[in-house]
Parts: C-alpha cells; structure tokens; sequence
C-alpha cells in the first residue's frame, strides 16, 4: 500500500510514513526522555506498518537527544574539519574493472532484525581489516544501535586504524543533522532510502551531503521508487541500490534486482552510466553473476561475510579471488 507523506511540505508518494499521524510517543527534552500519551496509541494508525517504518520512528526522539548533547552546529563544523572523503564511487569503479566481478561493498553488520545477532564475536575493526585485505572495494558500517547493534563510533575507530577502503554509513537518515554525523564520524558515503524520503527531502539530503564531501548511495526497492529517483534535480556524486529484501515480510529475493534492472527505468540506469549496487541475499559466487549479468557494477554483503569466521577468505571465496 502506498501513502502520502506525512512530511510537511511534500506531496510524493513514500511507503514509510515519517511519524505516527497523531505524534510520536517517546520525545527527549534536555537529559529526559518522557513519554506523551497519544490520542490513541494503541490505534492501528499509530503502530508502525514495518520494521523500517519502527526504525524511522525511534529516529526522531534519537536524533532529539542527539542534538541536546551536541547542537547541529558543532557536528557541522567537526563535520568540515574532518579529514578529506575519500571517493566511494570511483573505489568502486576501479575495483570492478581490476577485477571483472562488481564492486565489493562489505558490511560490518553484527545483527539485524531479520535475523538477530549474526555475529556475537564481532569486532568491527578486524572485520573491517579482513574485508579489505579479502579484496573488498568499499565497506558498509551499520550505524544503529538499537536495532542492528552498530554504531558512529564503529566508523571512527575503522577509519582510525588505518582501513583505506571507503566508508558508507549505514544508518536510517532522515534528517541533515545525522549526514554531517556521519562526516564528523569518518564517513565518506551515506545511504538515502526512497521509500524514506520523498523527492523534497531526497534533493536537500543530497546537497547538504555534498556540502561536506560525501557521496550517497540512493536505495531502491520498486520500479516505481527507481523512476522517481531518476527524475530527482540531480544525481551527481549518487549511486543506486536495488534492495533484494522486503521489509514488510523480510525475503529476500535476488529476482528484484533483475526485474528491476529489466524495466525502462532499470534500463535508463545502464544508459545514463550510473553504478547500481545489487543489495541483500546475496551469498554465493551464482548470486553475485546474477546480479553482475542484470547490470549490476557493485553488490552489497552482509551477512553471508559476517557470519563466517575468517572473513577475508569469505570475500576471496564470494568474488573467486
Ligand atoms: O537486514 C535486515 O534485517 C534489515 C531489516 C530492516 C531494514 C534493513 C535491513 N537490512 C539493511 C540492509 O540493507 C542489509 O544489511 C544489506 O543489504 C546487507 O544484506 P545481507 O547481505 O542480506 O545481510
């Protein structure tokens, strides 16, 4: 089902509406955080539809604390004093075309809802190191702690120890304070979800990243949220990603990446050059040619590296390195 936005100002359709319809439950004022009685908060209306639309949610009293702690100013300013972004695309690019499989984006991922914890030996900066020494383009670091155990503090202390591969940060935005977050963090990529975000929102989030130096990857679920991000202002310094799972009942399935790829819209993609990331499910050397021969240039991994317990050897066995 599809609904309007709830965002003010905006009239595209999103599927993951921004805050219940009569407020939002939790809120944080100072060190406090309080509950506000809803008109009815056990209304169907005021309970998430999905585990994406919970996340969205718990993101707004988050990012309230967030910013009682430290003012958007401050985390601007850390944001432009951060060292130079490092080109996420281009990693990927170049590693596609030294390699001849897709580009290699490998997540730091040591739970999700899906699947609870994936890893329970997880040591962010070792799977990083070994993701890279395996011969990965770029990894992905999952940001939020309540639902997938990451955190902002994993990005810093990957990009501290000297990892060079680029870094997305995988965290649910909705709001420019978490982009520069991001920056001030180490990042040099973030992720931008259509179904999240309608076009409004899309556009300023993809400026506000450009103006400290990060690219976005832009992710995708349906034909219908592909054409509307080709049709945004501008794509500059954007990849894309076909998400292979649904977030409604979580399967995966590798085919909505093809069908996807198959559509006018998919076929715009290849023709306009952009890099799409085939992301999700994908857990065998067969997946990744499936993907690669829809059109694909780069693929997203998480759980099938992570859950291993060497995961260098997981990326060289993935892309037959
Ligand atoms: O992974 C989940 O269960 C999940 C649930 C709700 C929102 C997002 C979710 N995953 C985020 C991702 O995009 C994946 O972590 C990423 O594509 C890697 O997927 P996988 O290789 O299947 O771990």
């Amino acid at each position: 089902m599809r609904v309007s936005a709830t965002a003010a100002g905006t009239s595209e359709e999103v599927t993951i509406r921004r805050r219940p319809p009569h407020g939002i439950e939790a809120q944080a004022c100072g060190p406090v955080d309080f509950k506000v009685a809803l008109q009815d908060d056990r209304a169907e209306e005021n309970q998430p539809r999905n585990i994406l639309e919970e996340i969205v949610w718990h993101k707004a009293a988050e990012i309230d604390r967030w910013r009682d702690r430290q003012p958007l100013g401050l985390v601007l300013t850390k944001a432009k004093l951060a060292p130079a972004a490092r080109d996420f695309i281009g990693a990927i690019k170049a590693a596609s075309e030294r390699t001849g499989k897709p580009g290699l984006i490998a997540e730091v991922k040591k739970a999700s809802p899906s699947k609870g914890v994936i890893q329970p030996n997880f040591d962010a900066v070792k799977i990083a190191q070994a993701y890279e020494a395996g011969g990965a383009a770029c990894l992905s670091v999952l940001t939020d702690s309540k639902f997938f155990q990451g955190s902002f503090e994993n990005l810093t202390l990957i990009r501290q120890a000297g990892v060079q591969c680029p870094l997305l940060c995988k965290e649910f935005i909705v709001e420019a304070y978490q982009v520069f977050k991001a920056r001030a963090s180490g990042a040099d990529a973030i992720l931008l979800i259509a179904a999240v975000l309608p076009n409004s929102d899309m556009n300023y989030l993809i400026k506000a990243a450009a103006s400290v130096g990060l690219q976005c990857l832009i992710e995708v679920h349906t034909v219908a949220e592909l054409e509307r991000m080709l049709a945004l202002n501008s794509l500059e310094g954007c990849m894309l990603g076909i998400n292979n799972r649904d977030l409604q009942t979580f399967k995966v399935d590798l085919a909505n990446t093809q069908e996807i790829m198959e559509s006018a819209a998919g076929r715009e993609v290849t023709a306009r050059g952009i890099v799409m990331a085939g992301e999700s499910g994908i857990f065998t050397p067969a997946d990744v040619a499936v993907v690669q021969s829809a059109g694909c240039g780069a693929i997203l991994v998480g759980e099938s590296l992570v859950k291993q317990g060497d995961p260098e050897a997981a990326v060289k066995a993935l892309l037959e390195l």
